[in-house]
């Protein structure tokens, strides 16, 4: 493979562009009942089958009424139309329906009256205001026409999506196969959650940290544990998930230090394509090939990892899973703390959206941001995205913030 960096680092950018031309998304597919589509990626375009709604049907409580008698000084009610009840019958002159949300227009009708604005005597109704012809009349197809491509091929299906298959009555659909991933952590000085720790020993967070990102992707997770600063191990280790998983991610031993063999051992015995990025945090994030499945390797420092993934990792994965990309939302706000910042990186601070005085968005920095200072992470709700030739922010300056994703709709 050729070595798009040798000598310079890769620009986020430039990283993204690799992948995108490197990647091919996997194959098969599977049918599933609607529900469990949820967060899984479409393998064919769903196409209206049949309008919706399916009539004309009413906007409001009311009466339906014939524009041609507006004047009248009453109408006589000649039946009642409910939702899933129509009214047989049509409207003549002189005559209205009483109708509710969603009950199917009666012939003859032409608009439909609500029900505040009438008065009833007996059979009798009167009109205090006539509506425009048309008016709260929710026509066949607004929502969907019959022959629309309503989701297409390589759409991550959302709640919205769910109910929007469900108006048109499909029980199942084709759904992408999920990505198999395989994720393990080095490091001699790793422990378990539970462990004690000996001298020098720190908790295994990163672990924890990209199984809630995965998850998130809704990818199938093969959790390989931890592996020891020993090369066989590692090669192993890394033979192993290969065998299993269309990708592989791990975390630690990508540096220039004496114990990190995850580099090296790609770079030896696989295709790396890079391993070094202009970002911070996340320099030596490692991208390539070996035995078959596509590699990840995320430096160890725990703010590192989750700030490749998302920027990197999650768009790699997601074009593997067969999803359509989508851009990230980023846009510009004032900042209200200064930023410490060294031109040479593109930098991924840890920000949180405040709402000023006069109700407009502001972001601050959530405080220090070193690349273990995990908490950083989860007390942000967003990165300031600051661009590698620029140097301190001060307060008052505007910034480019990225959201993180929100998981409900
Ligand atoms: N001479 C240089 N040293 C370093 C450079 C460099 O360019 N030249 N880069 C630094 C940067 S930037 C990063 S990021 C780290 C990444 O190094 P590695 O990927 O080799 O990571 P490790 O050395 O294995 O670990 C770094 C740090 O993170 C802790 N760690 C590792 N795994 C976990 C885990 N699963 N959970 C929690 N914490 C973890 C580890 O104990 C270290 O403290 O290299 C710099 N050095
Ligand atoms: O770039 Mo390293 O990821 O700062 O900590």
């Amino acid at each position: 493979m050729t070595d798009p960096c040798a000598t310079t680092p890769l620009t986020v950018a430039e990283a993204l562009e690799h992948l995108r031309t490197a990647l091919t998304p996997i194959t098969g597919h599977r049918r599933v009942a609607i529900r469990e589509s949820l967060g899984q990626v479409l393998a064919g375009e769903i196409m209206a089958d049949t309008p919706v709604p399916a009539h004309d049907n009413s906007a409001m409580d009311g009466y339906a009424v014939r524009n041609d008698d507006a004047g009248t000084d009453s109408l006589r009610c000649v039946g009642t139309a409910f939702a899933g009840q129509p009214f047989t019958g049509g409207v003549a002159p002189g005559e209205c329906v009483r109708i509710m949300t969603g009950g199917v227009i009666p012939a003859g009708a032409t608009a439909v009256v609500m029900q505040e604005r009438t008065e009833a005597r007996s059979d009798n109704i009167t009109l205090r205001q006539w509506p425009e012809a048309g008016e709260n009349i929710r026509r066949a197809g607004d929502d969907l026409q019959a022959g629309d491509i309503i989701l297409p091929t390589g759409r991550r299906i959302t709640p919205a999506d769910l109910g929007v298959m469900a108006s048109l009555g499909r029980a199942e659909v084709d759904v992408i196969r999920p990505l198999r991933v395989a994720f393990f952590s080095t490091g001699d000085e790793l422990r378990g959650v539970g462990e004690a720790l000996g001298a020098g020993d720190i908790y295994d967070s990163n672990r924890y940290s990209l199984y809630g990102m995965l998850t998130r992707l809704q990818v199938e997770l093969l959790d390989l544990g931890v592996v020891p600063d020993d090369r066989m191990a590692v090669r192993d280790a890394l033979a192993h998930a290969a065998a299993q998983a269309d990708v592989v991610v791990t975390s630690g031993g990508v540096s220039v230090g004496e114990a990190d063999y995850v580099g090296q051992i790609l770079r030896e015995q696989g295709e790396a394509h890079f391993w070094s990025l202009a970002m911070k945090p996340g320099r030596p994030l490692t991208f390539g090939r070996y035995a078959g499945a596509w590699f990840f390797g995320l430096p160890g420092n725990p703010v590192s990892v989750m700030a490749t993934f998302t920027q990197v990792v999650a768009p790699a994965l997601r074009q593997l899973a067969g999803e359509t990309a989508r851009p990230r939302p980023r846009f510009r706000l004032p900042c209200r703390s200064n930023l410490s910042k060294k031109p040479g990186r593109q930098d991924f601070q840890r920000g949180r959206l405040v709402v000023g005085e006069d109700g407009s968005l502001e972001v601050e920095s959530v405080g220090r941001q070193g690349s273990g200072m995990l908490r950083s992470m989860s007390m942000a709700d967003c990165f300031i995205v600051l661009p590698a030739d620029s140097g301190d922010v001060t307060a008052g300056e505007w910034v480019t913030v990225e959201p993180f994703a929100g998981p409900l709709i």
